[in-house]
């Protein structure tokens, strides 16, 4: 293996730790306590791990933590009713519901029910908006993440060729949109791209969002890119069906031969993504009271 391993636990460890001295200091100076709400809807497993690790993340750096969990059934109006309670509540300044939803519930239509002064998702179409038009927005949890890891590696991102495999909202319009304000040169390509390995192989830098397990591998990379997987995928284990294993989008081994760096899963993007919902929640709250923004922790 010749690529260097990006390790975004412990770089979301910093990034958390970061956002804690900013709240003690918000606090000791201001009498301030950045406060995040998240709503769950429903029993999904892994949604309930997530939301666990928010309450728990969030305390530890000092927020105020608001869990709002409610039953698979409960009717669309009772969500947008909690949404607006949450908008009015001056202790809340980030407001996060919890995807996916019960099909029953318009999930677009909730987002766009969040003030977007507290969309700490960055889902609302005024900051899909406002990031699209290169201003200040709240900037999508798991592409700044995304960022701020390419950022840290190579510092300038000025004329690199970048390749974005995955075009959703949550992750790979934004993505490309963050890049472009970086000064990459950003292709979006998807599973239906034309000879999508020969697009990949042109990529200084190479994003994989597409949602299946280990599609891109080492003979897609270019020499030395730096590969950020974003796939987050539960496999059979090969050894013994019964268990399960996670992988990304990236044949992980293939692409490391041939990689400078990339980051693995678990341990790779995926903490990152909390990280970064608590600075933005701090960021949303600085802003709310007319406070300087923390550096390093925005787009
Ligand atoms: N409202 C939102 N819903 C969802 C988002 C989001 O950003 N906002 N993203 C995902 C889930 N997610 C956070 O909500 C999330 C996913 C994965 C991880 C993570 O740390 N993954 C670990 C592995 C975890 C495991 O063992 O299963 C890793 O990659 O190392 C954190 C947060 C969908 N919903």
């Amino acid at each position: 293996m010749a690529a260097t391993i990006i390790d975004g636990k412990a770089f979301a460890a910093t990034v958390r730790g970061q956002v804690a001295e900013h709240v003690a200091a918000l606090k000791a100076g201001h009498g301030i306590v950045p406060g995040l709400a998240v709503v769950l809807v429903g029993e999904d497993p892994a949604s309930q791990v997530y939301v666990r690790n928010k309450g728990k993340q969030t305390a530890e750096a000092g927020m105020a933590s608001f869990e709002h969990k409610l039953d698979a059934a409960t009717p669309e109006a009772e969500l947008l009713a909690l949404v607006a309670r949450l908008n009015a509540d001056p202790a809340v300044h980030g407001i996060l519901v919890q995807l996916p939803l019960p099909a029953h519930i318009d999930a677009a239509k909730v987002i766009n029910a969040i003030d977007p002064a507290k969309d700490v998702d960055g889902f609302h179409i005024s900051n899909v908006g406002l990031l699209a038009t290169g201003q200040k927005a709240l900037v999508p949890c798991t592409p700044l993440g995304c960022l701020m890891m390419l950022r840290d590696h190579h510092g300038s991102l000025a004329g690199m060729e970048a390749v974005v495999v995955g075009r959703s909202n949550i992750v790979g319009k934004p993505m490309a949109q963050l890049l472009l304000g970086d000064s990459c040169t950003v292709t979006v390509a998807h599973s239906r791209t034309a000879d999508l390995g020969a697009v990949c192989r042109r990529a200084d830098i190479l994003v994989a969002a597409v949602g299946r397990p280990e599609m891109i591998r080492g003979d897609w990379v270019k020499p030395g890119a730096t590969v950020i997987d974003v796939g987050i995928n539960r496999v059979a284990h090969p050894d013994d069906p019964g268990k399960s294993r996670l992988v990304g989008d990236c044949h992980f081994d293939s692409c490391a031969e041939v990689a400078g760096a990339i980051t693995p899963v678990p341990g790779g993007v995926g903490p990152m993504t909390i990280a970064c919902l608590l600075a933005n929640t701090l960021t949303a709250c600085c802003r709310a009271h007319g406070l300087p923004e923390p550096q390093g922790l925005t787009a």
